[in-house]
């Protein structure tokens, strides 16, 4: 029996009841139709480079994989470790990356098209990256409004579907628990993962592949979740492929099928129900009380114990897998091909390019995740208090350290140093705690975004006015903190002069953290470019060194250097038309004008400093989006 597509519902990812499948139907490659096959993958040899340059070797990683997966069929590939189970799922679902892939995969006959194999497929990585502050609800809420399209889906319909999903997953007493993380407690591990499963059926794929969805749950907690994924597979008719590391008996039974990988090379691939036949029918009897899975990861384990005992297992693997080989080739020509007929073509069902498009448009889904990240940050009590807090302790540190500035001469060099230290304020307090917080967040959207979720621009956009009202907030608190104590000029035009050049180079400080988190491959790496960075900026911010006397070679700094226009712009603003008393006898500064000449920071106007601010955000933030936009563009190798 096949199973019922609704073509147009498939084009928008509707929901489509009529195309269950009876249990039972899908369950051997023998009896049912070549129409239920959902993927089908033909001699499938994977290679990777382990030494470049002249000496360049390839080590197989997989060989010669063949086998299909039908609709509401639950797959398990088991094998040791490192046997190549999770690049076959990821060769499988169009996520590889690097090396050499070459064979034949079809999606229903015909050949994948990235953008809309990903709009029927869902990956459920093994971390589920989620937001640790939003409910089990909230979680699936946004992920519905941001993954099911406007045009099919009413805001009613996108609240049954995320209704539908927590019922289907057992989470009703978990809906209004937090996911949490290692600083907040939250749901299970078993609840997280029926979550992160949650997000990717709520779009209602043809296929499902897991990675390790057991890994690190109970037995109890494994076996429901591979039951719930069992029957959600036969109950809207999806493959289902996973890998899994040392089933119990119980969960090696629900599978329909299994694939045993060893080496790369395929020991079984089968039903579940026959595969200790199969191997009593080659000469390995599973004991009676044995589980069959341990059985058979022991008879595909090598041996490093001693060098004999590799030599053995290694042939022993090498044996398990020709017999499988040439059962196999028996099996067909006894049976006639067993490739779809589309197959040697590559002409099945065609997808539409259109399917490559994002779901929603561009302010549906910027206000979603806008929303979504006010959520989050207005529930990250510790971030927030912790900005507000430093910014309230240093404004009175530094105030009071600087506290009354006089008019004489000796105040010039305190009234530099007060305002220097507002421009180094701007920057460190801002980069180093949001770039944590925005790195968490990159990973997010790169695995939303590998379902082909939202845009980039979408995202980076909402960050951006995420951060920016936070971190205007703390150090407009610093900023008026440190003016009043400190006794910077009582002048309403120079303060808010003052205020709009902290807040510019406040907003260059998001772009930068922006474009650092974009770039960096690990945030210890952030850890250590962004101070780095920061510290050049202080160095030629203006105080330290005359600009117009540092050397040609570096003098170019100053040109991207948004402390030095900060910095430039707050000590005209500052030093505009004060006068200074000077005691008799010394050598001192007569006025403002005197001190703005001696350092070099009058070359561009106040206001132009601050253009140049904004447009060095400009800079930060086109830099930061073409590196995110380059970065979490799917770089797989696609047959
Ligand atoms: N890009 C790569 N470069 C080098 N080696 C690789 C690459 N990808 C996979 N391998 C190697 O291929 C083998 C199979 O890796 P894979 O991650 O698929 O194993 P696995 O069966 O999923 O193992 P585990 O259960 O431990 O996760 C491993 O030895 C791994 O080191």
């Amino acid at each position: 029996m096949s199973a019922v597509f609704d073509e147009e519902a498939m084009t928008e990812g509707i929901q489509t009841p009529q195309r269950s499948v009876p249990q039972g139907a899908a369950t051997t490659a023998t009896t049912a139709g070549q129409s239920d096959v959902i993927l089908r993958w033909d001699d499938l040899n994977y290679e990777v480079k382990t030494k470049v340059g002249k000496t360049e070797e390839w080590r197989t990683i997989l060989s010669s994989i063949t086998g299909e997966a039908r609709a509401g069929e639950a797959i398990a590939i088991i094998g040791s470790s490192g046997a190549g189970k999770t690049t076959l799922l990821n060769a499988l679902s169009g996520r590889i990356v690097g090396g050499r892939l070459s064979g034949q995969i079809l999606f229903r006959g015909a050949k994948r098209h990235p953008g809309s194999f990903k709009r029927v497929t869902a990956y459920v990585q093994q971390d589920d990256l989620m937001h640790p502050l939003l409910t089990v609800q909230e979680t699936l809420a946004y992920a519905s409004k941001l993954r099911l399209p406007n045009s099919s889906y009413t805001p009613e319909r996108k609240t049954e579907r995320v209704n539908a999903v927590i019922r289907q997953l057992r989470l009703e007493a978990a809906r209004n628990t937090k996911i949490g993380d290692a600083a907040t407690r939250g749901v299970s591990g078993g609840e997280r993962k029926r979550v992160s499963i949650g997000t990717e059926l709520l779009t209602d794929p043809r296929l499902l592949f897991l990675d390790e969805p057991t890994s690190g749950l109970d037995s109890n907690s494994s076996e429901l979740v591979v039951e719930l994924v069992k029957k959600v597979s036969v109950d809207q008719g999806i493959a289902t492929l996973m890998t899994i590391h040392q089933p119990s008996a119980r969960i090696f039974n629900i599978f329909d099928k299994v694939i045993l990988l060893s080496q790369g090379r395929i020991v079984y691939f089968g039903p579940t129900s026959t595969a200790i036949e199969y191997f009593a029918s080659i000469g390995y009897q599973c004991p009676m009380h044995e589980n069959p899975a341990d059985y058979f990861i022991d008879l595909m384990t090598l041996d490093y114990r001693s060098d004999d005992a590799l030599a053995r297992s290694k042939a022993q693997v090498k044996q398990l897998a020709d017999t499988f080989a040439e059962r196999e080739a028996q099996r067909i020509a006894y049976s006639g091909s067993e490739k779809p007929p589309s197959s040697a073509s590559g002409q099945g069902v065609e997808f539409s390019g259109e399917l490559d498009l994002p779901r929603n448009n561009w302010f549906s889904e910027y206000s979603t995740l806008a929303r979504r990240d006010w959520t989050n940050a207005r529930r990250n009590v510790p971030f927030l208090m912790g900005q507000i807090t430093q910014s309230i302790f240093m404004a009175l540190l530094i105030g009071f350290m600087f506290f009354y500035l006089k008019k004489d001469s000796v105040s010039v060099q305190n009234r530099l140093g007060v305002l220097f230290i507002i421009a180094v304020n701007a920057t460190f307090p801002v980069v180093m705690p949001f770039l944590t917080l925005y790195y968490k967040e990159r990973d997010i959207m790169v695995r939303e975004r590998s379902s082909a979720t939202y845009r980039v621009t979408s995202f980076y956009v909402s960050k951006f006015t995420t951060y920016v009202p936070i971190a205007l907030t703390s150090n407009t608190i610093f900023f008026i903190g440190i003016y009043f104590i400190a006794h910077l000029s009582f002048d309403a035009g120079k303060f808010f002069v003052g205020l709009a050049t902290f807040f510019s180079l406040s907003i260059v400080s998001v772009s930068f953290l922006l474009m650092v988190g974009s770039g960096v491959k690990t945030i210890e790496v952030g850890f250590v470019i962004a101070p780095a960075i920061l510290t050049i900026q202080l160095l030629f911010g203006g105080l330290f060194a005359n600009p117009h006397t540092i050397t040609p070679v570096l003098r170019w700094i100053r040109w991207i250097n948004p402390v030095q226009y900060a910095f430039s712009s707050l000590t005209q603003n500052e030093f505009r038309h004060l006068e200074f008393n000077c005691s008799s006898g010394m050598q001192c500064y007569q006025t403002g004008a005197d001190v703005i000449d001696a350092y070099g920071v009058g070359r561009f106007t106040t206001w132009q400093n601050i253009l140049f601010l904004l447009m060095l955000a400009f800079v930060y933030m086109t830099a930061g989006y073409s590196v995110l936009r380059w970065k979490a563009k799917p770089k797989s190798i696609w047959l």
